[in-house]
C-alpha cells in the first residue's frame, strides 16, 4: 500500500542531499550517487522499518513508535531521517492492522513520501520478513521494485544520519551484510542455573549490535525464507540470520552514540531533549528597519552572540522576511524574534507569520516567534496601546494550530 502525497509541496526538504555527511563519507556518497549520473545503474536501495511492536517496556498504552515527542509521533522523526537520504527509493513500514489508520494519518499529516505500509507480524523478525516480501515483487498490484540493497532500521531509532546509512549500504553491497555496532556500556555476564555468576564476557572484545543494518536483498530474503519458526519467534538479530542461513559474515560498522533505540520512558525524554537542542541551534532576528540602519535589533544580535556561543544568530529586515525565508528554512531556523521599533502595531509580525504558514516550516517542528514591541509611554496612554496589543493573544491561539508558538514582549519606555 503506497502512501504519501504524489510529490506534493511538502515541508522544505532539509538541506542538500549530502547533508549530514563528512569528509570521505561525502566522497563515498558522491561516488555511490555518481554511478547513476555516469550512466551505470546505481545500486537500488530500499528500507524496511519494523514498527509493529507494542512497546511493553515503555509502560504506556500507546505503542512507543506512536508516542508524541514535541507533539509529533516518534516514528515521524525516523521517517524524516530516512527521507533526507535521496538514494533510498522506497521505505516500507510494518505496522499492525489496528495501527494502520494511525500510520496513514501520520504519513498524510507530516507529508512523508516514498512510504509503503505492510502488515506487521507477531514478532520483530516476522514484521521485517513481511516488509521484505512486499519488496520481493511477488506481491499482487505492488509498485515496489526489488532493490539490490535493503536497509533494515528500527522505527524507534530516530537519530540515524546519512553517513552511517551510506556506510552500511556500501558495506552490504561488498560483503552481503553489514550492521552498525556500539561499544558495550555494561559488562555482559552469563548466569548459572542457580542464579549465580557463571562467567563474564570481556567487554572490550564484544560490541552491542545496533541499527541500521543493510543486506544484499537476495541474501536477507533467502535467510528469512529458510528461517526456522524458532528463530522467527525468538530471534533478535538479522545479521545472525544472514550468517546462519546464508553463510554471510556481516561487515561491522562503528555507529554514533545517537543510534540508540527508544525502549524505556526515559528514552522518550532523552529524545525530546536531543530534538529540542537540534532545533535551537539558530535564532533569526527580524527588524522593522531598512537595511544597515541603526536598530536595537542589532544590539540584541550582538548580545545573543556573546551569551549563546553555540547558537547561530542572524538578523535581517522584516520586510524581506518572505523572500529570505526559504534560505532561513534551508538553514533549519525555528526561532524568530521580531523587533518592532518603527511601527507600534502588529502588522510586520503578522507578515512573518503568514510567510511561515505558507512555508510549511512548522509541519515538522514547532516554530517559536517572539514579537517585541517598544512603546513610548509619553506618547501613547498605556491602556489604549495594551488593548491593541492584546490582539496577539488571538493570533497566538490561531497560529498554535499550525505549530507556531507566538508570544509578545512589550518594552514600555521613552524612545530616546
Ligand atoms: N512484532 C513486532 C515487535 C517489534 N517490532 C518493532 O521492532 C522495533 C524494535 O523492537 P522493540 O524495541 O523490542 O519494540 P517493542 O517490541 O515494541 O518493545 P517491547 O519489547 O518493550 O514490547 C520497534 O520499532 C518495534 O516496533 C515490530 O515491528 N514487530
Ligand atoms: O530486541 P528488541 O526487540 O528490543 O530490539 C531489537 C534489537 O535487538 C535490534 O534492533 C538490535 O539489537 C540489532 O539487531
Amino acid at each position: 500500500m503506497e502512501l504519501g502525497p504524489p510529490g506534493g509541496a511538502g515541508p522544505a526538504e532539509p538541506g542538500p542531499r549530502l547533508r549530514g555527511l563528512r569528509g570521505d563519507d561525502r566522497a563515498a556518497s558522491a561516488a555511490w550517487l555518481s554511478e547513476a549520473s555516469a550512466g551505470r545503474r546505481a545500486p537500488s536501495v530500499a528500507a524496511v522499518l519494523p514498527a509493529g511492536g507494542s512497546g511493553e517496556r515503555m509502560g504506556v498504552p500507546t505503542p512507543k513508535q506512536f508516542c508524541p515527542v514535541l507533539e509529533r509521533p516518534l516514528i515521524s522523526y525516523t521517517l524524516q531521517a530516512l527521507e533526507r537520504v535521496c538514494w533510498i527509493k522506497d521505505i516500507v513500514v510494518a505496522v499492525t492492522g489496528e495501527n494502520m489508520e494511525v500510520m496513514k494519518g501520520i504519513v498524510q499529516r507530516y507529508q512523508h513520501k516514498r512510504i509503503s505500509l505492510v502488515e506487521a507480524g507477531v514478532t520483530r523478525h516476522r514484521s521485517i520478513f513481511n516488509g521484505l516480501k512486499a519488496l520481493a515483487e511477488d506481491q499482487p498490484n505492488s509498485k515496489l521494485c526489488r532493490p539490490e540493497v535493503v536497509i533494515i532500521h528500527d522505527a524507534v531509532r530516530p537519530f540515524v544520519e546519512e553517513d552511517v546509512l551510506l556506510k552500511v549500504a556500501i558495506a552490504a553491497k561488498e560483503h552481503g551484510a553489514a550492521g552498525a555496532i556500539r561499544p558495550l556500556v555494561s559488562t555482559v555476564i552469563s548466569p548459572s542455573a542457580d542464579g549465580c555468576l557463571d562467567h563474564s564476557l570481556e567487554r572490550t572484545s564484544h560490541r552491542a549490535s545496533e541499527m541500521p543494518q543493510a543486506f544484499l536483498f537476495d541474501v536477507i530474503y533467502e535467510a528469512y525464507q529458510q528461517c526456522s519458526d524458532y528463530d522467527l519467534e525468538f530471534g533478535t538479530e538479522c545479521l545472525q540470520l544472514a550468517l546462519k542461513y546464508c553463510h554471510t559474515k556481516a561487515k561491522l560498522v562503528e555507529g554514533s552514540p545517537d543510534l540508540w533505540k527508544v525502549t524505556y520512558k526515559r528514552d522518550l525524554y532523552a529524545a525530546e531533549s536531543i530534538i529540542k537542542e537540534r532545533i535551537s541551534q539558530q535564532i533569526c532576528i527580524l527588524m522593522d528597519a531598512k537595511e544597515d540602519e541603526e536598530h536595537v535589533g542589532r544590539c540584541l544580535e550582538e548580545m545573543l552572540k556573546k551569551e549563546l556561543n553555540h547558537v547561530k544568530v542572524t538578523s535581517g529586515a522584516l520586510c524581506h522576511a518572505g523572500r529570505d525565508l526559504q534560505q532561513i528554512i534551508l538553514e533549519q531556523c525555528y526561532n524568530f524574534v521580531c523587533v518592532n521599533v518603527m511601527t507600534s502595531d502588529f502588522e510586520e509580525t503578522r507578515k512573518l507569520l503568514n510567510a511561515l504558514e505558507e512555508s510549511n516550516l512548522s509541519i515538522l517542528y514547532p516554530v517559536v516567534v517572539i514579537s517585541v514591541h517598544f512603546l513610548d509611554y509619553k506618547l501613547v496612554p498605556f491602556g489604549q496601546k495594551m488593548e491593541h496589543l492584546m490582539q496577539i493573544k488571538e493570533f497566538a491561539k490561531e497560529v498554535k494550530k499550525r505549530n507556531i508558538l507566538l508570544c509578545g514582549l512589550l518594552i514600555y519606555y521613552p524612545q530616546e
